[in-house]
């Protein structure tokens, strides 16, 4: 897996939604081209290309291994690509780092965090690395763990080395927020959270489209997808097999699983695999 941890170079300071300046209204929110990745000469991601139109809610969809991480890291700026570039409201991630991560909210799959703070100290912090006010972090702060029910581990002083996995995947969403990007990239951030936990954060990614804002999220979960997404990109094999809205890609008449399936092939298990298992 990529593990490429943290938004590490020159974290930019933020002037808000609209600090970057204006995109014309037909850019896309968040462009792969062409990315390309391998990893001691195997191909993790292979010229994936992807168009995510403003508003909309995509669902990053592939088997493990298939390259997911891979191309999200690469976007987002965490892993640089052997080849093609990807755009966040036209901004060059890897030209303008700085003015595209502005624009970019980022839940990295295997999110390393300073674990001796407490989810309120470790905001305040996150908030000062991101150059936003004292004042406008602690009210933001504030909501985010109340909103996101860290704020009574909060009040306790436990801190994020204590917290449990949907914890953390909790936090790092709130550090993803806080400084109210355009753009919001998460590496499944369903998994290990529990089902009230989960109807907040699809409230929280649905008003965030409601206000123009453009969310892409990589799941295993189809179901999931399905419901929360209107668009939705399969990849396999570091390559993007279809994307789409929704029913474009599903059809009418079937499931995105039986889609999946189709397009990525299905294995079963032969009649003498794992017969020991019933010996
Ligand atoms: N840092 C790395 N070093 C070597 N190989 C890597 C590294 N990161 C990823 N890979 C390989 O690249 C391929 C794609 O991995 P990636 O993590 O992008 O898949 P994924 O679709 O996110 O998988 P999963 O659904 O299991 O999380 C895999 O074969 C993986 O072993």
């Amino acid at each position: 897996m990529v593990n490429d941890a943290v938004p590490t170079d020159a974290v930019p300071k933020d002037t808000g939604p609209t600090g970057a300046g204006p995109a014309a209204e037909d850019v896309p929110a968040l462009e792969l081209v062409g990315l390309t990745k391998a990893f001691n000469g195997t191909t993790a991601a292979d010229g994936v290309s992807l168009s995510v139109p403003r508003g909309s809610l995509l669902g990053l969809v592939g088997p493990n291994g298939a390259g997911k991480t891979t191309s999200i890291s690469m976007a987002v700026g965490l892993l640089r690509p052997d080849a093609g570039t990807a755009r966040v409201l036209g901004v060059d991630m890897w030209s303008d780092p700085v003015a595209a991560k502005r624009l970019l909210g980022v839940l990295p799959d295997g999110l390393s965090l300073p674990e001796r703070l407490t989810g309120g100290e470790l905001l305040t912090y996150w908030g000062g690395l991101r150059g936003l006010g004292r004042d406008l972090v602690r009210e933001r702060a504030e909501e985010l763990l109340r909103v996101l029910e860290l704020d009574e581990a909060d009040r306790k002083g436990v801190l994020v080395a204590e917290y449990s996995t949907g914890m953390r995947k909790k936090i790092g969403l709130a550090t993803a927020l806080l400084h109210a990007p355009r753009v919001l990239v998460l590496d499944e951030p369903y998994e290990a959270v529990d089902p009230v936990s989960a109807r907040v954060l699809t409230a929280i990614l649905r008003r965030f489209t409601d206000g123009g804002g453009t969310v892409v999220v990589s799941s295993h979960v189809m179901a999931l997808v399905e419901q929360l997404a209107d668009r939705v990109a399969i990849i396999a094999r570091g390559r993007m097999l279809a994307d789409g809205t929704l029913d474009g890609v599903r059809g009418s008449d079937a499931t995105l699983e039986d889609t999946f399936v189709r397009l990525v092939g299905a294995r079963g298990i032969g009649e003498e695999e794992l017969s020991w298992l019933s010996s």
